[in-house]
């Protein structure tokens, strides 16, 4: 099974690259920029990443992502993710990225731009590894800051797949974001946003209605609303799972407690997704793995998860076409 896990062509669809940050890269960022650390060893990061919630997490994703400075250090970022995810069989990565955490340390746009869009380029020449890029808005600072940021994005609207919204789910509704994804949308840009990861069903509602999503990240709070859940299945809005992520932010107690197995029963189109892989505890194959030991699931459910994450991927229709054919030549 590992064997088949690790060839079957997997689409990951929600990864921030901030979270793909492991500690030894952190180290040695930290030096190159003369960045101080409030850690002495690689081993201390990794024993702090012991979460109780969302919020938890994210001051320490925040804190982390300060050694990132320079063209070089997002591109060094995302080629180390790059080379790792194709190891695992990631044959496509859209990494989320967050301008906000960034501008506001004074780094701008075209760096933190520049440097993820040549490893991009690098990771399809050198490993044949295709990828999009998500810009996310932080929905726990202004609706107005986020626009100013879509429109300092102009330069770049171009070499952006689609808009996002993350960072502390409760108390910021996808409604406080309703003119900035109608702009985006104005713009031709496709819409997708965390919603009922810890915020209730309702906000994947507004997520729909209100920004008018072509996929919920997380989502795994709609079984709360089973009307919800019926137009989900109905519309095939696929949800971007991400079971190691709901276990370490506490989401849910144990893998095996976890409401995949009820998502799947309901129809639901899901796909499997890493997340913060280095702070959550692995990556792509990791988690597929895990739902493997925690589910028992066939190879067959593991083909149609990763048929689902080709489908709803932003990629043209000749790689969509190269990627189900190997998928198919998997099926037998
Ligand atoms: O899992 C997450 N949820 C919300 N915001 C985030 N930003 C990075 N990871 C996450
Ligand atoms: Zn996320």
């Amino acid at each position: 099974m590992q064997d088949f896990l690790t060839r079957l062509p997997k689409a990951e669809l929600h990864l921030h690259i901030e979270g793909s940050l492991e500690p030894e890269l952190m180290f040695s960022l930290a030096q190159r920029n003369g960045v101080a650390l409030p850690y002495g060893s690689v081993e201390e990061v990794r024993a702090a990443y012991d979460f109780d919630d969302l919020q938890s997490f994210l001051n320490l994703y925040y804190q982390g992502m300060a050694v990132l400075r320079t063209a070089d250090d997002f591109f060094d970022l995302a080629m180390d993710y790059f080379r790792r995810a194709h190891a695992e069989g990631v044959v496509h990565v859209e990494l989320s990225f967050d301008p906000q955490a960034h501008l506001s340390r004074g780094i701008r746009m075209d760096v933190q731009i520049e440097g993820l869009t040549k490893a991009m380029r690098l990771a399809e020449r050198e490993l044949g590894l295709t990828s999009a890029l998500i810009m996310s808005f932080l929905r726990d600072r202004s609706a107005a800051e986020a626009m100013g940021v879509l429109d300092q994005a102009a330069p770049y609207w171009e070499m952006i797949d689609a808009v996002g919204l993350d960072s502390a789910e409760l108390g910021h509704p996808p409604s406080k974001f309703a003119a900035v994804f109608e702009r985006a949308k104005a713009l031709g840009l496709p819409r997708v946003a965390h919603a009922g990861e810890e915020g209730p069903a309702s906000y994947i509602r507004e997520a729909m209605e209100q920004l008018d999503v072509c996929r919920i990240d997380h989502g795994v709070r709609c079984l709360e609303d089973p009307a919800l859940v019926a137009e989900l299945v109905e519309r095939r809005l696929p949800l971007t799972i991400c079971p190691l992520s709901n276990v370490r932010l506490k989401v849910v107690d144990r893998l095996d407690q976890h409401p995949l197995p009820a998502l799947l029963e309901a129809g639901l189109t899901l796909t499997l997704n890493s997340d913060d892989p280095a702070y959550f505890g692995g990556g792509m194959l990791e988690n597929f793995k895990a739902c493997e030991r925690a589910f028992g699931w066939s190879q067959e459910t593991f083909i149609d998860l990763a048929r689902n994450a080709i489908e709803a991927a932003f990629m043209s229709e000749a790689r969509r076409d190269e990627l189900l054919e190997r998928l198919a030549a998997m099926a037998g």
